[in-house]
């Protein structure tokens, strides 16, 4: 089923930096399509675009057939929710535990007085423990999240992202802080609640090894636009070189 569809997507800065151009896309429920490119290419923007953290200057964003970027308030926010989202700083609360970090992913299903309270129901702290023992992270529950290491922290905001059940999680190069084995570890959690839970993954990656490990599919941008389109393994040294540059050099993390 298809999930998402990006018609003629731009985007433009206030500041008037076009950041995206005529982008056109679609994804279906269940892939884990990574965005590549050089750094300014603009896969940050394109993931804050289909989340509406910024909005689109033209363009249509359909979600489950609904088009988000015609909607606004409540029905806005509805639909959000359904699209989690990690960050390459993790973005805990630091001094708070592990499972208070975890329930205030929850805040988009709960009135904001009872979570300023932390009046969170058995069953969301039950949801939430569950969400860390998938993350393999259970026994940190009551730990602050400021003693956890990087890894550890990313996982944690995996299991944030998943107490809002949603249809996509964006992540938005949730490796870039981590060293090359703990990568690989925060990339391996992504790829199990890909497969496990059936949560559609749309990320963004630097290094392309660990893109033909992960990937179902690969779209790359350049200066806005999208280049390639297609399977990770097709990308052979000519198409890296129209994504990255003639003088580019494939680095491998490992
Ligand atoms: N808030 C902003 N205001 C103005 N210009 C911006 C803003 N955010 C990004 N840009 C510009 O938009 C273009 C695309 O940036 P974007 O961050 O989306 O690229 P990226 O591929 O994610 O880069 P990186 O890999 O370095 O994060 C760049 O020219 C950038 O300078």
């Amino acid at each position: 089923m298809q999930l998402l569809q990006c018609n003629n997507l731009s985007k433009t800065y206030p500041n008037g930096t076009q950041a995206l151009h005529d982008v056109n896309f679609t994804v279906e429920e269940g892939e884990f399509l990574v965005i590549i490119g050089l750094s300014g290419s603009g896969k940050s923007t394109l993931l804050r675009c289909i989340n509406q953290l910024h909005p689109v200057s033209s363009g249509e964003l359909y979600f489950e057939q609904q088009q988000l970027t015609a909607m606004a308030g409540k029905e806005l926010r509805q639909q959000r929710s359904r699209i989690g989202m990690i960050f390459q700083q993790f973005n805990l609360i630091p001094r708070k535990t592990v499972l208070t970090n975890v329930l205030a992913g929850a805040l988009a299903v709960t009135p904001v007085w009872k979570s300023l309270l932390g009046l969170y129901s058995e069953a969301q702290k039950k949801q939430a423990l569950d969400y860390l023992k998938i993350v393999g992270l259970e026994h940190k529950a009551y730990v602050r999240a400021d003693n956890l290491s990087g890894g550890q922290q990313q996982r944690v905001a995996i299991a944030r992202a998943l107490m809002q059940n949603p249809k996509i999680l964006l992540a938005d190069e949730p490796v870039a802080s981590l060293d090359p084995s703990t990568s690989h570890s925060v990339m391996k959690y992504l790829q199990k609640i890909n497969q496990e839970l059936g949560v559609t993954v749309i990320c963004n990656l630097h290094f392309l090894s660990l893109v033909r490990t992960y990937a179902s599919r690969v779209i790359a941008l350049k200066g806005g636009r999208i280049v390639y389109q297609g399977a990770p393994d097709d990308i052979d040294e000519q198409w890296f070189k129209t994504i990255y540059g003639e003088d580019a050099v494939e680095v491998s993390i490992n």
